[in-house]
């Protein structure tokens, strides 16, 4: 079951994200992060890799605009070995993973670190559930079952799944929660996916259970959205500033009110 009130653990924690980032959306993604009562930090040298892993949460990785193997492996190993040794889960946003040079890149990163959730949308997940589907750039694509897809994936990585849409699916392979709460408006703004990937980061708090915790931030990310749009129907820009506001206003209670949410088999 979702415990809504993680969202007060999360504010009243203040978690350190650190986040490996692209170089498209670090602004909107550490904001994010802020607003949501959590303190971003993002991080490119791996000299400060263990300092910055000690004071963190978590650790997001975002592979968007990496520059490939020989430029970002030390970083990443860096950032992922620090959180594997000091228990902090580590998130990968495997952008357009489907794309070779990208797959290659991922594959190496999971021979060297332990990833412990995964934050994508259905073409990226596929790719670790080992199902082909067509990969445009950063867009979802494709009618695939998600819920299967999610899972399958799961099973093959041993990672937590988040997997985005117009259906979320969150899952450990055991328990798997849909969330329904989705505006297209979010899919229009470039960066929503790695704002969510930094705010999980915020939510898996260390007494909190993980799964549940995901869960929570994707329903927070699709309630936030939705309260974002019905101010701003048809207004991408207007939406992305509401979506700020709109984290950083969420309560409790708004999950509660607004969110879509059901535990499937
Ligand atoms: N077609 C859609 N309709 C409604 N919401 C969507 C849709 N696609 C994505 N979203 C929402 O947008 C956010 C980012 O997910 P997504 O677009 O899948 O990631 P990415 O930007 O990495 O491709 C999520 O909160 C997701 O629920
Ligand atoms: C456009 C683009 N190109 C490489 S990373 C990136 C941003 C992807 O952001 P998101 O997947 O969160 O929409
Ligand atoms: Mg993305």
């Amino acid at each position: 079951m979702l415990n809504y009130e993680i969202l007060n653990n999360v504010r009243a924690a203040n978690p350190v994200v650190v986040t490996f980032a692209n170089f498209v959306t670090p602004q909107i993604v550490a904001n994010a992060v802020n607003v949501i009562g959590g303190s971003p930090i993002m991080s490119l040298e791996p000299l400060e890799a263990d300092d910055m892993v000690t004071i963190a949460n978590a650790v997001t990785l975002n592979l968007g605009t990496g520059k490939g193997s020989a430029y970002d492996m030390p970083e990443l190993v860096a950032l992922g070995t620090a959180a594997n040794r000091l228990q902090r889960p580590v998130i990968i946003d495997p952008v357009a993973v489907n794309i070779p040079f990208r797959s290659k890149l991922v594959e190496e990163l999971r021979g060297k670190i332990k990833i412990d959730i995964i934050r994508g949308n259905a073409s990226e997940i596929a790719y670790f559930a080992n199902i082909t589907a067509e990969s445009r750039g950063i867009d979802a694509v494709g009618e695939i079952d998600v819920v299967t897809v999610a899972k399958t994936a799961a099973h093959k990585t041993g990672a937590i799944i988040a997997l985005t849409g117009a259906r979320d699916v969150v899952t450990d392979g055991e328990t798997t929660y849909v969330i329904n709460n989705n505006t297209p408006l979010l899919a229009t703004n470039v960066g929503s996916g790695d704002m969510l990937s930094s705010l999980i980061g915020a939510f898996v708090l260390p007494h909190e259970n993980h799964v549940d915790a995901v869960a929570t931030a994707v329903l927070a990310m699709g309630v936030a959205g939705q309260l974002a749009a019905q101010t701003a129907p048809n207004k991408p820009g207007t939406f992305a500033v509401n979506l700020l506001d709109e984290l950083y206003q969420l309560t409790p209670s708004k999950l509660q009110a607004f969110g879509d949410w059901e535990l499937v088999k």
